[in-house]
């Protein structure tokens, strides 16, 4: 069985995993949560003649307004965390700044309980993991510099109670992330492969072509896109069962994996169908390599649990235009014509003109 195959397609450079729309909602969430509750605690800290606090609350809340009214711009991934990252220090810092003032309530340390869902929340599970850990332990060192000295009068139970909490959140944070994000790497690679090959699926060929030709300096350039299909496939089947069959098109795969040059993409379009996508190409180019492909696959291809090698072969249609001209669908289209050419003409041939 194929097994990691390296991907050689323009891959790396996509961003697949685009903003956490959740991520945007925690966020927004969060920061109508802090103009409400801050909007109160400014008055009731001036109130109490605490005006530092009040001030600083009230720095936190024109902050929150302004990004309220910017977050539903921001498209860009990493600049979300980054502005995330920084307001959270912040909003945390706060936090641990009233936790410090003189004469505050035991009850106002409650509010370290959100500390892990929001740090996981809003910014993943690596940085959720250090958010924690350092606001759990600003929050803990606080908490024993202000009543340790009068730990006698705190209900130990209820102690007890408190810490068991704040590791039981922290806890079902980090594994609620962690298992958010295995999901959402899952659906992605759904989204983008084929299962059984590995290669790119059907609905990745235009973003990739297209890709392919708005890249800088490929305007004065030509692309091919060549179209595969195993010959008498059925009889492979047939004769040798469905298992047998899917080695055969892993097997395949991987043919094509290791004989495409890295800027190039393969694609497995259905059932015995593929598609590679050449970049900077020429026709020349183009037939060396699908004819590279048919003859690597004509050898003699070893598959496990047969008693005898046996032989696949694979018909290739080869279609190259100007990046400036080119289109998918025609020439996806005139790649299947002269991939049917090469079927009437016998098979196991590359047809390139016609
Ligand atoms: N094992 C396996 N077979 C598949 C898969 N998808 C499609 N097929 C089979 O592929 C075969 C395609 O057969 P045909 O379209 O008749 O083509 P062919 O036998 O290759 O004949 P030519 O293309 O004319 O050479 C069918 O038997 C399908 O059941 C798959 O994922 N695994």
């Amino acid at each position: 069985m194929m097994k990691g195959c390296v991907y050689k397609g323009p891959l790396q450079s996509m961003q697949f995993l685009e903003l956490d729309k959740y991520k945007k909602r925690v966020f927004q969430v969060l920061l109508a949560l802090t103009i409400v509750s801050g909007t109160v605690f400014v008055f009731f800290n001036y109130q109490r003649g605490q005006s530092a606090l009040a001030l600083i609350e009230m720095a936190i809340v024109i902050l929150s307004v302004g990004l309220m009214i910017r977050v539903n711009k921001i498209r860009n991934r990493e600049k979300f965390l980054r502005i995330a990252l920084v307001y959270l220090t912040f909003f945390l810092s706060v936090m641990m700044f009233a936790f410090s003032v003189e004469g505050v309530s035991i009850t106002v340390f409650v509010w370290a309980l959100g500390i892990p869902l929001i740090s996981y929340l809003l910014l993943g599970v690596e940085t959720g993991f250090i958010m924690t850990a350092i606001f759990y332990s600003l929050t803990a060192s606080l908490f024993y510099r202000g009543f340790h000295a009068h730990v006698s009068m705190v209900d130990s139970i209820a102690y007890a109670n408190f810490i068991a909490c704040a590791f039981v959140f922290w806890g079902i944070s980090h594994s609620y992330e962690h298992s958010n994000r295995f999901a959402k790497d899952r659906l992605n690679q759904l989204a983008v492969f084929d299962h059984l090959t590995g290669l790119y699926n059907r609905s990745m060929v235009t973003k990739l072509f297209t890709k392919a030709i708005e890249s800088p300096n490929t305007h004065q350039q030509q692309i091919s896109v060549i179209s595969f299909d195993l010959d008498h496939f059925k009889n492979i089947n047939d004769q040798y069962g469905h298992a047998i069959g899917d080695e055969v098109l892993q097997r395949f795969s991987q043919v094509l994996m290791e004989q495409i040059p890295a800027e190039s993409s393969a694609f497995r379009m259905g059932g015995e169908e593929f598609v590679v996508i050449l970049p900077t190409s020429n026709e020349a180019k183009a037939n060396n390599l699908a004819e590279k492909i048919r003859k690597a696959i004509e050898q003699d291809l070893i598959i496990s649990g047969l008693p005898k090698a046996f032989y696949v072969s694979v018909s290739v249609g080869v279609i190259t235009d100007w990046v400036k001209s080119a289109n998918l669908n025609s020439m996806l289209k005139a790649a299947d014509q002269r991939l049917y050419q090469a079927k009437q003409q016998g098979r196991n041939v590359v047809v390139s003109h016609g």
